[in-house]
């Protein structure tokens, strides 16, 4: 043994941590691992420059008129977004609620998230839920060459697209809302009320969101289905502002069918407009200035329009309503006669 003992060296960490000391070190770790997280999701954000709110599937942007009449409906629903209320566009399908939406949505110059109602959407569907497994794997060296390795798995909360809005302060546009279960829409009663979104399958403070100042909310619904659906609850109905929508009027649905379809004459336009609009009168299925833009598109590929070509185009366009076959049979009977009556004004 030689004269000078040597003191031993310990590699690595100190052997014995006491368990505060212990518990600072996780607590150190766990805020790396979360900064680290936020950076990681700050560069994917810079490095695409778009934010996890843009992945959400959003209607693609299409052209917008804004008539005197589209401008009159604008001007309301901005003046109740403005003061931080929820606007509901109540209407029959195809008369322009969707596209009003988006664009006012669009125009806010914040994020916008998309929601489509439907029968089967839950809570969870619309706030989120623990769906990923997180592995994090600690490795500690005591010993030099000895590892101590531990692996947690644990579920990550993922938020959905009501979060999301909620969180950054978008504009959520929640497409026919009325075809979802009222259940799954409670939550929105204390994010229009109390300004907080409750998450319910998350723990302790996590539990609840604060709304983001900047959050506004359009919702949609068709006014027939809306009768039909689910009944909303009159507490979610009685914090929504409510504009009833119909179809614009023959100027606009004219410019609107003319920005849908090109290389239609406008003469043209404006005369498939009048005879859709004529059936919208006359016929028991809903007519929308969807069916006007379809008729205008049918139209386009025709050289030697006649009669019974017209007819043809327009039952097509309105055949999906009708239940029957035999219902397609009067539906061209009154077809004809519409076109019939109004043979002086169609050239
Ligand atoms: N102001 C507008 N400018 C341009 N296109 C419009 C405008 N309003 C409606 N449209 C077009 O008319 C058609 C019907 O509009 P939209 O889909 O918004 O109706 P909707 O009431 O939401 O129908 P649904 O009840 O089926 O959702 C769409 O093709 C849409 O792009």
């Amino acid at each position: 043994m030689t004269n000078s003992s040597r003191e031993r060296k310990v590699r690595g960490s100190q052997i014995r941590t006491s368990r505060r000391e212990k518990q600072d070190k996780n607590a150190r770790n766990r805020t790396e691992k979360e900064l680290t997280r936020l950076e990681n999701h700050q560069t994917h954000r810079t490095k695409n420059g778009t934010s996890k709110l843009d992945e959400r599937f959003i209607p693609e942007e299409q052209p917008f008129i804004e008539t005197e009449a589209v401008t009159q409906v604008e001007t309301r629903m901005r003046r109740w977004l403005d003061v931080g209320r929820p606007v509901h566009l109540i209407g029959p399908t195809g008369c322009g609620k969707t596209a009003l939406a988006m664009h006012v949505a669009r125009e806010r110059d914040r994020p916008v998230v998309w929601i489509n109602g439907d029968a089967d959407l839950t809570t969870s569907d619309l706030v989120g839920e623990y769906a990923e497994k997180e592995r994090i794997s600690e490795r500690d060296k005591y010993v030099h060459n000895v590892v101590k390795s531990k692996d947690i798995v644990r579920d990550r909360w993922v938020d959905n697209p009501l979060t999301l809005a909620v969180r950054e302060g978008a504009t959520l546009v929640y497409n026919e809302f009325s075809r979802t279960k009222p259940v799954a829409n409670n939550v929105l009663l204390s994010v229009f009320e109390e300004g907080v979104l409750e998450l319910p399958g998350q723990r302790g403070k996590s539990r609840y969101v604060d709304v983001h100042p900047d959050f506004r909310a359009i919702l949609t619904s068709n006014s027939v289905e809306y009768a039909g659906v689910h009944e909303p609850q009159d507490a979610l109905l009685d914090r929504l502002v409510g504009l009833y929508l119909d179809f614009y009027d023959r100027e606009t649905e004219v410019e609107i069918v003319r920005a849908h379809v090109d290389d239609f004459d406008t003469e043209d336009t404006e005369q498939i407009v009048r005879l859709m609009r004529e059936l919208r009168e006359r016929l028991d299925v809903n007519v929308g200035t969807r069916a006007a833009i379809m008729a205008a598109e049918g139209l386009t590929t025709v050289d030697d329009l006649d009669r019974s070509i017209l007819t043809d185009i327009c039952v097509d366009v309105l055949a999906s309503k009708v239940a029957q076959h035999s219902d397609v049979h009067e539906l061209r009977d009154e077809v004809e006669a519409t076109i019939k009556g109004m043979e002086g004004t169609l050239s």
